[in-house]
């Protein structure tokens, strides 16, 4: 942990525009062979715009960027404009990295200035409620810098001694209090600064954004998340989530 002891930054007052970040470079190499896992289709929609139209229909979001596969900016940016979407929300896209932090980095260097809060979204978690997202949002403009939505967990989860080959027995070297632990979702929201500084200052191994903001000595406060935001990352998120989606489209009456 790298705590340089400045002060946490002052709350992002309610009037505070919010800008999206949604990395969607990534290949999807969980979900098997096929198109990076951001365009392959969910209910005939790529998933991108799932994420997308989630991330806009909250009416605080004035701004969304989008960071695409390396190669695949000019397709994205055709992508978002033979779909339907909020004209109060703007759009850009800028083309991703080698990591999620990475290509997390980039969208945050395209963001104009006028957005004081951000927040980051998983492209592959693209049927996350709006109601999850204006929870977000608000905890941030209450003076968080750093919000998780979370859930707790239904299995017990064991710490383990990694197998060094594939497909051994694994020591179990712990059990942790599940009654304290939470999976946590996406968007995750920030004070723009702080995540600024956090993708600024922190180098190694990291899986999520408020992660980094831990390692900067500043609190992170987890609200309520929504079995709905789960990530498509196998074959099985993906039935999963047409199921959701059908449903949705069944009770909407279309
Ligand atoms: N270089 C990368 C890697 C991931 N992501 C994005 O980060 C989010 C979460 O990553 P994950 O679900 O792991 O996606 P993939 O990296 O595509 O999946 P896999 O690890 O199975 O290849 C996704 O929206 C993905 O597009 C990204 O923008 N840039
Ligand atoms: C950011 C995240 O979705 C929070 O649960 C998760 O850590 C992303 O992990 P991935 O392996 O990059 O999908």
């Amino acid at each position: 942990m790298s705590d340089d002891s400045r002060p946490s930054p002052p709350a992002a007052p309610a009037t505070a525009r919010t800008a999206v970040v949604i990395p969607a470079a990534g290949r999807g190499v969980r979900l098997g062979p096929g198109a990076p896992k951001a365009l392959r289709a969910l209910g005939g929609t790529p998933m991108l715009i799932h994420a997308v139209r989630a991330m806009a229909a909250s009416r605080a979001v004035s701004l969304v960027v989008v960071v695409a596969p390396p190669d695949g900016a000019a397709e994205v940016k055709s992508l978002l404009d033979a779909h339907a979407l909020p004209e109060r929300t703007d759009f850009l896209v800028v083309p991703g990295g080698q990591s999620r932090q990475e290509s997390v980095k980039l969208g945050l260097d395209a963001l104009p200035p006028g957005h004081d809060i951000v927040l980051v979204h998983d492209a592959a978690r693209p049927l996350v409620p709006v109601d999850t997202v204006d929870a977000v949002i608000e905890a941030v403009r209450d003076g968080a810098p750093a919000v998780v939505p979370a859930l707790p967990l239904a299995d017990t989860v064991k710490q383990v001694e990694p197998a060094r080959t594939p497909g051994e027995p694994e020591p179990v070297v712990a059990t942790p209090e599940r009654a304290r632990l939470r999976a946590v979702q996406t968007p995750q929201g920030f004070d723009r600064a702080t995540l600024v500084r956090a993708h600024e200052t922190v180098t190694g191994d990291v899986t999520d954004d408020a992660g980094m903001v831990e390692q900067l000595g500043l609190t992170v406060v987890a609200v309520p998340g929504h079995e709905e935001a789960f990530k498509v990352t196998r074959p099985l998120d993906l039935v999963l989530a047409e199921a959701v989606l059908a449903r949705r489209r069944l009770n909407d009456g279309f």
